[in-house]
């Protein structure tokens, strides 16, 4: 779709902090793939490629709320009990009266009903007398006017933009969608991203583990990640850290896919081989972010795909992902750019730190007195993948922060505002 120029994510500093990276990659990424319309089953999950706009006021007509009486509402109602014959007839969900209701008079509604012409308020049954006969209803005082009823256009006003272009597609909004009588809708197709491991000490798990050998732990995190969003996977393994291999794999996933992933080799910008053919044949941008864990980012260019480059050790290379990769894949892939919320929590922990950088503290919400606070899992490594499995989200302490107390609040980045639902 758009073409990103080559320099992208070129930036002039040495150290930068998380929140100009992430200014400056949300001014740099643009959507890259196309717009494809496809069957509302098919759209969960994906991005919205066009506003959305209501052809139709929501609800389409003035229904009852409950199953009751329907009447008009008199100012005697205020304050006293007011008997009401009822009219013959009823107004039922699909089944609309078609009659006028007489002044003085109520009809029996069923939630969902369209409201009678002549009436705008509904008493609920469980509150009204019926006459023995079935003839009248006394409705008890009180009731306002317009009670129980839903007008027409309450929820959507017809030609209202109901979700923007860029709204990823949750089940709620596929529901509007369906709610507006749309059966298909205009998405962004999968962005496609190859993930690749490199290292000559990365072995695939199941396989014998040579002495100074590591399972490959990363692909697995990524390709996982990655199954949250609207994207494409195509796994390329591990791949040997030999140059010829190394610029095969490369050219090919380059022409192939939007994205390609990688971990490791993200700080040694003159041995890995990864890296120098990134740069070779296309162009590389190495990032030192100041933040912790996860300083080394690469992101760069192979001929119209992105190169994206995380650090290598396990819980820098999560971070990384949900910090960076995530909104940078998101907005590629047609999404607006993500603001993930987060919540203001008491510390049940004390910490000290160095100020300029920031902090991400692996993190559980533990129940207090005083309610939910944030608790820092004691052993943080950036390869102590244990922390991530323990912990329900990041603590995130900015680069003026030096220490913390407990009871003071600390900013909360829960997983699942970052995109990990199960
Ligand atoms: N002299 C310096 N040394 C290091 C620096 C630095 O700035 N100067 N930065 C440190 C930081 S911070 C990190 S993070 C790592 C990043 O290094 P790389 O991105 O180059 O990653 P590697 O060296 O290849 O690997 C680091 C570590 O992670 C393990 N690893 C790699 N891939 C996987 C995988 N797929 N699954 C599981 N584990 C993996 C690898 O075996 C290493 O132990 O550099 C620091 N050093
Ligand atoms: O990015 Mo490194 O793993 O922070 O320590």
């Amino acid at each position: 779709m758009s073409r990103l120029a080559g320099d992208c994510f070129a930036y002039g500093g040495e150290r930068i902090t998380v929140a100009e990276a992430l200014s400056l990659l949300e001014a740099r990424t643009a959507p890259m793939v196309c717009p494809e319309t496809v069957p509302l089953r098919a759209a969960v999950g994906r991005c919205l490629a066009e506003p959305l706009v209501s052809p139709r006021d929501v609800p389409t007509f003035a229904n009852s709320a409950v199953d009751g009486y329907a009447f008009a509402f008199t100012a005697a109602m205020r304050s006293e009990a007011v008997r009401l014959p009822l009219h013959p007839g009823r107004s039922a969900a699909g089944h609309p009266f078609t009659g006028t209701l007489p002044a003085g008079s109520a009809l029996r509604v069923l939630t969902g009903g369209m409201m009678p012409d002549g009436a705008d308020t509904v008493a609920l049954q469980e509150e009204v007398t019926l006459d023995p006969d079935g003839a009248a209803v006394t409705i008890p005082p009180g009731l306002k006017c317009g009670a129980n009823r839903r007008l027409a256009g309450e929820d959507v006003r017809r030609g209202q933009t109901v979700l923007a272009a860029g709204a990823r597609l949750r089940p709620q909004e596929i529901g509007l969608a369906a709610e507006l009588g749309r059966d298909r809708l205009s998405v962004f197709g999968r962005l496609e991203v190859a993930v690749l491991s490199t290292g000559d000490e990365i072995v695939e798990p199941g396989l014998d583990l040579p002495a100074g050998g590591v399972y490959d732990a990363n692909r697995f995190i990524l390709m996982s990640l990655l199954a949250t969003l609207p994207v494409e996977i195509k796994d390329l393994g591990i791949v040997r850290d030999d140059p010829d291999t190394v610029r095969e794999v490369l050219g090919r996933a380059a022409a192939r896919h939007h994205v390609v992933l990688t971990s490791g080799g993200a700080s040694r910008g003159d041995e890995d081989h990864v890296v120098r053919s990134v740069q070779a044949m296309g162009r590389l941008d190495f990032w030192q972010i100041a933040m912790k864990p996860g300083r080394p980012l690469a992101f760069g260019r192979l001929g119209e795909a992105v190169f994206v480059g995380l650090p290598g050790n396990p819980v820098a290379s999560m971070v990384c992902f949900l910090l960076f990769a995530r909104p940078v894949l998101l907005r590629l892939a047609g999404a607006a750019w993500p603001r993930p919320n987060a919540f203001r929590v008491p510390a049940a922990f004390a910490f000290r730190k160095k100020p300029g950088r920031s902090e991400y503290l692996r993190a559980t919400l533990v129940a207090t007195e005083a309610g939910l606070a944030a608790r820092h899992v004691p052993r943080e490594g950036s390869g102590i993948l244990t922390s991530m499995v323990e912990a329900h989200g990041l603590v995130e302490l900015g680069p003026e922060v030096e220490r913390v107390e407990p009871g003071e609040p600390v900013s909360f980045l829960s997983f699942a505002e970052l995109g990990i639902t199960s």
